[in-house]
């Protein structure tokens, strides 16, 4: 049996990775620092995929256990029996996953030369590349070398919404999916093969990492700031605001145009799938929360993500793109107290003013004429919304 260790036992972790690589007929071990998930895990040892949708379908991933990442003995035996290692952590532990994979690595190194394929699965643009240089980083030659010859480091897209929606479960570590998903995975990097089915192997995975960070999470995190600002709890109903629904549809049509531009792909392509984005919006059983899907503003709002990737490649093509910058503007409006990212910019904003704040976030400068437009942007919502 093909053997799977995942980092990341949550949401996407065990609604798709965990999901796919099942029904794949991997075994899989899950990795996490949580230890109350790790001793769930390994009493109950399968978990129910509960798919959200008109008439509810459930499935059974089995052949799982779980080791706490501090347990260096079992995790160093499960990495050196791995054929594939995948992580969902979220982009920002990515360094110190890489970090720690180097002893096992170096473990598996001097006992096994079977090849081995490690993606992560996160947000974030070549998110495996983060990984592979943090593994890279601290390795003397001989096992720079040996890396580089038999691991492959594929990076992907990964696109499946699994809120944190409360249903009836049947075990605790049941998780509540959307139908919808997709991995795109980049071929050229993969070592040996894969043998995941439902997944696609991509020639070039930058147009479609794009096109899912900028039309699907873009539009989601604009939706979740809007809807946050209006005082909607879901994003089913924010997106059913006119306001809102036209500002999300028309920063898909920037970032869309932006996308056309730069990957040459088709319009009618670009629109067809951002009509289905926001019908996956509307999808009333996900019940996903706008605070989960606004999480960590600081990230959400940086120069090299959702937002404001799609808002400068609209700029240098010659487009002020308004409407992103409305999303990007409702963002540094994301005042939710239980969410310390958008703490920290709340803070930064009255410790230091708003033009500051923007710019630490964005990366832009001060006199930049896109933040310029946010702190307009910003203004006009905050006069608008936040007078009552
Ligand atoms: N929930 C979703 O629909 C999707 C999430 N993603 C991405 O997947 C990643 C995870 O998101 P979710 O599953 O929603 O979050 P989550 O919070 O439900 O799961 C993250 C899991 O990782 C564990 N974790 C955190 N740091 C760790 C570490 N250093 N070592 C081992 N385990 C660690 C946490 O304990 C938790 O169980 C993020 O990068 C997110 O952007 C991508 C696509 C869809
Ligand atoms: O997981 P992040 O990057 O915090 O952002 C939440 C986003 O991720 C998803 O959970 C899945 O792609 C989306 O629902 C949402 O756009």
């Amino acid at each position: 049996m093909l053997k799977a260790v995942h980092f990341g036992a949550g949401n996407i972790g065990r609604g798709f990775i965990g999901y796919l690589l099942s029904k794949s007929g991997y075994e899989i071990t899950f990795v996490d620092i949580s230890k109350e998930l790790v001793e769930s895990i390994n009493n109950y040892k399968r978990y129910n995929v509960i798919i959200l949708k008109d008439n509810v379908e459930k499935e059974v991933v089995k052949n799982i256990k779980a080791i706490h990442i501090d347990d260096k003995e079992k995790l160093s035996k499960a990495i050196l029996d791995a054929d594939i290692i995948t992580t969902s952590v979220g982009a920002n532990n990515l360094k110190s996953i890489g970090e720690k994979l180097i002893n096992y690595l170096k473990i598996r190194k001097a006992n096994t030369d079977k090849p081995l394929n490690i993606m992560a699965c996160e947000n974030a643009l070549f998110a495996t590349n983060i990984l592979k240089n943090s593994i890279l980083e601290k390795g003397d030659k001989d096992f720079v070398d040996y890396v580089n010859q038999k691991i492959g480091f594929p990076n992907t897209a990964v696109d499946r919404i699994v809120p944190n929606v409360e249903i009836k479960k049947e075990l605790p570590i049941d998780v509540a999916v959307e139908d919808f998903y997709e991995w795109d995975i980049e071929k050229k990097a993969i070592i040996g093969d894969l043998n995941i089915k439902g997944a696609e192997l991509v020639d070039d995975l930058e147009p479609y990492i794009e096109r899912k960070l900028f039309l699907l999470n873009g539009a989601h995190a604009t939706t979740a700031y809007l809807g946050y600002l209006k005082g909607y709890k879901y994003i089913h109903e924010a997106i059913e605001d006119g306001f809102i629904r036209n500002i999300v549809s028309r920063m898909q049509e920037e970032a869309s145009l932006a996308l056309s531009r730069k990957h040459n792909i088709k319009k009618d392509d670009l629109e067809g799938y951002a009509s289905k984005v926001i019908k996956r919006f509307k999808n009333p059983y996900l019940k996903d929360e706008v605070v989960r899907v606004g999480r960590e503003p600081t990230r959400k709002l940086a120069g090299n993500d959702r937002l404001m990737m799609p808002a400068k490649f609209c700029y240098e093509i010659g487009v002020m793109p308004q409407f992103i910058l409305y999303g990007i503007a409702a963002g540094f409006l994301f005042d939710y107290k239980e969410d310390p990212k958008a703490y920290e910019i709340q803070d930064g904003i009255k410790n230091f003013g708003l033009e500051k704040t923007i710019s630490k976030v964005t990366g832009l400068e001060e006199n930049n004429d896109l933040l310029q437009e946010i702190v307009k942007k910003y203004k006009e919502l905050k006069e608008t919304f936040r007078k009552r």
